[in-house]
């Protein structure tokens, strides 16, 4: 069966999307591990919660040690043949990328490739950007990860209208519906 590692920051609100599609046998894999480089992530409970074994790796509690070795010799550990980034906000280095080859997986909140990815495009961000720039458009992408953040090979990208009177809060929260069907619908791309 395939296994997947999640690496999350906060919520994993990705991580549980796949989760469930696992439950309902949508999709024929295992969650095996979580990561997170937050000791408050929200993640944190929904492992506790789904018995799914997390560590959190940052550099308060590995001081002095290489995390990107630390993260990689983890997820090899657990025999991942996927690792889905669930939110996770920091660069992906080169020993992961060279232990997974196209087999890292990125949730984006926008439509890339655009000037909404990248250097602090993150989260809120990203939706602030879209909605000051007066975007009529915006989207997910999930996308292979590579040595550029939000730069990688393209899996899927979803799109969606903005209303007239769209928000930050009201597109956060229909990006993140429209996320759930793409997270689902890419993943069962690439485990068929
Ligand atoms: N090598 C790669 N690493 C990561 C990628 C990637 O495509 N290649 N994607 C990101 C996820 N992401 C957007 O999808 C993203 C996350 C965070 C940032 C960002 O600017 N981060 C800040 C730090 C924020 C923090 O510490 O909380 C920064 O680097 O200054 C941009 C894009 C995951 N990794
Ligand atoms: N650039 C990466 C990025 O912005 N990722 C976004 O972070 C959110 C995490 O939400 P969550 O904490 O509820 O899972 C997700 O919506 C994901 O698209």
């Amino acid at each position: 069966m395939t296994k997947i590692g999640i690496l999350a920051s906060y919520n994993g609100s990705g991580f549980e999307t796949i989760q469930k599609a696992i439950e309902d046998k949508i999709l024929n894999a295992e969650v095996v591990v979580i990561i997170t480089n937050n000791t408050n992530a929200g993640v944190i409970e929904k492992a506790k919660f789904y018995n799914i074994p997390y560590f959190i790796i940052n550099n308060k509690i590995c001081p002095e040690q290489d995390l990107d070795d630390k993260i990689t010799k983890l997820l090899l550990e657990f025999g991942c043949d996927y690792v889905f980034l669930s939110g996770f906000m920091k660069k992906i280095e080169s020993k992961l990328l060279k232990a997974f080859p196209n087999k890292i997986i990125n949730t984006h909140p926008a439509i890339l490739p655009s000037i909404y990815g990248g250097k602090g495009m993150y989260g809120r961000f990203v939706h602030e950007a879209v909605i000051k720039n007066g975007e009529k458009k915006s989207g997910v992408t999930i996308h292979f990860v590579n040595e550029v953040y939000d730069e990688g090979e393209k899996i899927l990208v979803k799109e969606l209208l903005l209303a007239e009177n769209e928000t930050v809060d009201s597109l956060e929260n229909r990006i993140k519906e429209l996320e759930k069907e793409a997270i689902v619908e890419a993943f069962k791309k690439l485990l068929a």
